[in-house]
C-alpha cells in the first residue's frame, strides 16, 4: 500500500503556503521552503522577520540561493545592508574567502566564496547572519567563520524557519518537522 505524502501548511502573517515534501538523502520526506519564485511569500515572511534581528546589527549576511531574495527584502525593509556569499567561484573576484561548509542536511559538499571587496564591508561590523533555513547548522557554522575571517563579529543567527535541532542559538519566525514521514 502506498502512504501519500503529508503536507504541511505554514502561515506567516496572512499568506500560507502547502510546502511540497520531498526526499532528502535518507532523511526521509522534508519540507521544502522556497522563496524563489514567490516574491508574495518572501515578503510576509520578510516582514516578520525585522522584528527579530538582533539589536546592534549593522550588516546582513547571506548565502545563495533561497536565502537571497529574502535577505533582499530583509534589507529593503531593516534599512541595513547586506553581503552575499556565493557556492562558486567567479573569475571576477578579488581574493576572495574561501570556506568549506563542515556537514549539510542534504549530504552535499559545499564551499562557500566571498568576494575580497564583500568581505571588507563585514570589517570591523556586528553581522547578522540571514538564512532561510537552518537544519543543521552546518552553513551557519561556515558563514560564521567567514565574518571572524574578515574581521566582523557575529550578532546573531537569524532564519526564517528552524528544522530540527542545530546547535547554535537560532532565531527563528517557525519550527519546521525534521521528516515528514
Ligand atoms: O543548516 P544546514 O544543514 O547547513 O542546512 C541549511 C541550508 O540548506 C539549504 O541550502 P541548499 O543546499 O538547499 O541551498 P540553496 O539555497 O542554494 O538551494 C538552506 O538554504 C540552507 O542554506
Amino acid at each position: 500500500m502506498t502512504t501519500a505524502p503529508q503536507e504541511l501548511t505554514v502561515t506567516i502573517g496572512d499568506v500560507s503556503r502547502t510546502l511540497p515534501t520531498v526526499r532528502a538523502g535518507g532523511m526521509g520526506r522534508v519540507p521544502l521552503v522556497e522563496f524563489i519564485g514567490d516574491s508574495e511569500f518572501t515578503k510576509a515572511v520578510a516582514q516578520e522577520m525585522v522584528a527579530l534581528i538582533p539589536a546592534g546589527t549593522e550588516v546582513l549576511l547571506t548565502v545563495v540561493t533561497n536565502a537571497l531574495p529574502l535577505t533582499h527584502e530583509l534589507s529593503d525593509r531593516s534599512g541595513l545592508p547586506y553581503v552575499c556569499a556565493r557556492k562558486k567561484r567567479r573569475t571576477y573576484m578579488q581574493q576572495p574567502l574561501i570556506q568549506d561548509v563542515p556537514s549539510m542536511t542534504l549530504g552535499v559538499a559545499e564551499t562557500l566564496w566571498l568576494d575580497g571587496p564583500h568581505a571588507e564591508r563585514l570589517k570591523g561590523k556586528r553581522v547578522t547572519i540571514v538564512q532561510d533555513v537552518v537544519a543543521s547548522g552546518g552553513t551557519a557554522q561556515a558563514l560564521a567563520r567567514l565574518v571572524e575571517r574578515a574581521g566582523g563579529t557575529v550578532s546573531g543567527y537569524l532564519a526564517a524557519f528552524r528544522q530540527g535541532t542545530p546547535t547554535l542559538d537560532v532565531i527563528a519566525l517557525q519550527d519546521l518537522p525534521r521528516t515528514l514521514s
